[in-house]
């Protein structure tokens, strides 16, 4: 739906991004995740016809977009700021862009009420902009947005305005009516657990370069390096070297974990003879008493610290530089153990995870 091929966009010599290619397949949830000032909102401007590439091709729907305006392109944008009038009510609102349509009163109004209905707004139609909530303006943005019928809806931090727990609802309610309309969106955002819930695919950012794009999933569990894992939550590196490399699968050696068999990245470039291995704090646990596991580490708790439904350790393992951090859940007393209390930890060698240094 979406082909952006070799975009650079440069201020003088600044490139905010540089060099980006991505296919965004058709009603897919796409989303641009990074860190501020990593391009992301500069692409997406760029898809909208905001901006102009300095150099490379966007094509939308197998047309090229150079040269075409904002305005006569198959995409609609929705703003972080809900730019909505406020001297208008809900429905002359959502109306607004279908004016220059001419599609006649009773088509108008159908079109409206159908595009209220799937953000849930039925009924509100006649509500001043001010007399709404900050969810609800939300919404009235989208929905002007989506009786345009774009073939795709570019949204940028839609959600940033509101706070947690509204956020979290609309992230929901936003999958579901992307479902529901089938249009692709592509989402632009710096929080990574809004990206995570929500995409099908993400495409991570850093410096105007694309890092890595795949499933939530994989970018979790598979992050292609350092500088992803760490900004998709905790993660837990150790020094690694690299003993053996074959085709699928390297051996490394490390201190703590000993001698560890994984698979090999499928971009993994190694640099000189060291690697890092990585390990996600959820997939530590205590062994309790006398449990045991296949595979285990040992080590003393230095640190405690309670978050209700979870409790997060800092354990020290000898030979490793920097101590493991490791999630618990409270459901096994893990919020009860004493600071300076050995322990085992287990794990799956599945979950570890070999990054080029
Ligand atoms: N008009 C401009 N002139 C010069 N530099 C610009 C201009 N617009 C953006 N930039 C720079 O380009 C880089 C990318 O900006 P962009 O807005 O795409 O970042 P972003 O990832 O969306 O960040 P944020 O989450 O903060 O919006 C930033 O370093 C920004 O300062």
């Amino acid at each position: 739906m979406i082909d952006i091929r070799d975009v650079t966009r440069s201020y003088g010599s600044f490139k905010a991004l540089d060099n980006a290619s991505l296919a965004i397949r058709e009603g897919e949830f796409f989303s641009l995740l990074g860190p501020s000032g990593c391009g992301k909102t500069t692409l997406l401007r760029m898809i909208a016809g905001f901006d102009t590439p300095t150099s490379g091709s966007i094509a939308v729907d197998g047309q090229p977009m150079d040269g075409i305006p904002a305005n006569r392109r198959p995409t609609n944008m929705v703003f972080q700021s809900y730019a909505i009038f406020p001297h208008l009510d809900v429905e002359q609102n959502v109306a607004y862009g279908l004016k220059r349509l001419k599609l006649g009163a009773g088509e108008e109004k159908r079109r409206v009420e159908e595009a209220l209905a799937q953000v849930s707004l039925t009924g509100l139609g006649k509500r001043r902009a001010t007399e709404l909530s900050g969810g609800q303006r939300q919404r009235v943005a989208l929905a002007r947005a989506l009786v345009m019928r774009p073939k795709v809806l570019l949204l940028d931090e839609p959600l940033s305005a509101l706070d947690k727990k509204l956020r979290e609802q609309m992230q929901v309610e936003l999958r579901r009516l992307q479902q529901a309309v089938g249009i692709t969106f592509v989402l632009v955002t710096h929080d990574q657990y809004e990206a995570l819930a929500m995409s099908d695919r993400i495409a991570v950012m850093f410096g105007g370069r694309i890092a890595q794009v795949a499933s939530p999933k994989e970018i979790y569990q598979r992050p292609i390096n350092r500088q992803v894992a760490d900004f998709l939550g905790g993660m837990n590196f150790v020094k690694a070297e690299i003993v053996e490399e074959n085709g699928a699968s390297l051996v490394l050696d490390t201190l703590g974990f000993g001698r560890v068999k994984t698979d090999k990245p499928k971009a993994f470039v190694r640099n000189g003879g060291n690697a890092t291995l990585g390990i996600r704090p959820e997939r530590l646990r205590v062994l309790w008493d006398n449990a045991a596991a296949k595979f285990e580490v040992a080590g003393k708790v230095v640190e405690r610290h309670y978050f209700g439904e979870i409790t997060h350790l800092i354990v020290e393992i000898p030979g490793l530089e920097k101590p493991l951090s490791v999630t618990e859940t409270n459901d096994f007393g893990a919020d009860d153990i004493p600071v300076g209390t050995s322990i085992r930890l287990g794990y799956d060698p599945e979950a570890l995870v070999a990054m080029a240094d």
